[in-house]
């Protein structure tokens, strides 16, 4: 079985963060590990605190799965502050780990703060050259490029500029577009790989319901990756999984309820009921 790091962190409520994750892993059949940056207190109504976790017991923990169990690909989430950028960057280029997609969360979607403003040039100056992955949305693509969140760009013109910093490919995601192309209801990503421009797009979902999309899609590309699926590929089938898991979602919770990553599993729905 294929082994698949996540490098992110806990979200109380199940929906997004290391719990998206595994169970993103699990329904790919990948064996799933997972290292905790921050512990939040969270549930479908949005973020009630943060604790983020030490570099030096980050660092641990690294130490502790990366000496023992050989990955074939990982990922990254939350990871709160500029030190556990600077740790986790420099354990990744320790172990020589390949199939790295950075997801560099910095706010969710409940307008809670994810992480510092300090460690946005560490992503760019430590993380980026090491991934063949980033998984920016719309924002988040916005200020790690420099650019007023007010100002409307192009999702490949900010494709360019995070090229720049290093890492094989871009993912612009496009759930937060209200552009034209959201406006014939698709849900469309972009990947860039410094010379060619490729669109995913498949049907937009009207929902908030849609807590842990950005984590699930990045943990199934992860985990497409470690099965050997051309990075391509790997994301035109992450985001297949992502749209079926948002489309099968049940109402979990009194604000935005999580996806749904059992619905493919073969079980009665009598036997989940309640
Ligand atoms: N309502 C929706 N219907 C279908 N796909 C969506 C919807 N909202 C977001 N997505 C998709 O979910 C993924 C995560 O996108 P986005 O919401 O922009 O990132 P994040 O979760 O990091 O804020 C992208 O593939 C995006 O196209
Ligand atoms: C612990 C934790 N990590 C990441 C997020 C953000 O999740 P994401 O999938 O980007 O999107 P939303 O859940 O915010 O819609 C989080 N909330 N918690």
């Amino acid at each position: 079985m294929k082994k698949v790091l996540t490098i992110a962190g806990s979200d109380s409520g199940g929906g997004a963060g290391i719990q998206a994750d595994l169970k993103t892993m699990t329904v790919h059949q990948v064996y799933g590990a997972a290292v905790i940056t921050a512990l939040t207190a969270q549930n479908t109504l949005g973020v009630q605190a943060v604790e983020p976790v030490s570099k030096e017991f980050v660092a641990a923990q690294l130490d502790s799965v990366l000496s023992d169990i050989n990955f074939a690909a990982l990922k990254t989430g939350m990871l709160a502050q500029k030190e556990i950028v600077a740790v986790t960057a420099q354990k990744i280029a320790e172990y020589n780990l390949k199939n790295l997609v950075v997801d560099p969360v910095m706010v969710a979607t409940s307008g809670d703060l994810l992480l510092e403003e300090a460690a946005v040039q560490s992503y760019k100056e430590l993380l980026f050259p090491l991934a063949d992955l980033i998984t920016p949305n719309l924002m988040e693509a916005k200020v790690l490029a420099g650019i007023d969140k007010e100002t409307q760009v192009e999702a490949e013109f900010l494709a360019k500029k995070l090229h720049a910093f290093g890492s094989k490919y871009v993912l612009i995601k496009g759930g937060h577009f209200s552009n034209p192309a959201q406006q014939s209801k698709k849900a469309v990503d972009l990947l860039y790989d410094g010379s060619n421009f490729v669109k995913f797009k498949a049907d937009y979902i009207e929902t908030n319901d849609t807590h842990g999309t950005g984590c699930t899609l990045s943990a199934a590309i992860a985990s497409n990756l470690a099965l050997a699926y051309s990075m391509e590929k790997a994301v035109e089938k992450a985001k297949v999984y992502l749209t079926k898991a948002i489309a099968a979602g049940e109402k979990i919770g009194k604000g935005n309820s999580p996806l749904n990553h059992i619905y493919q599993l073969d079980l009665k729905k009598e036997s989940r009921q309640g």
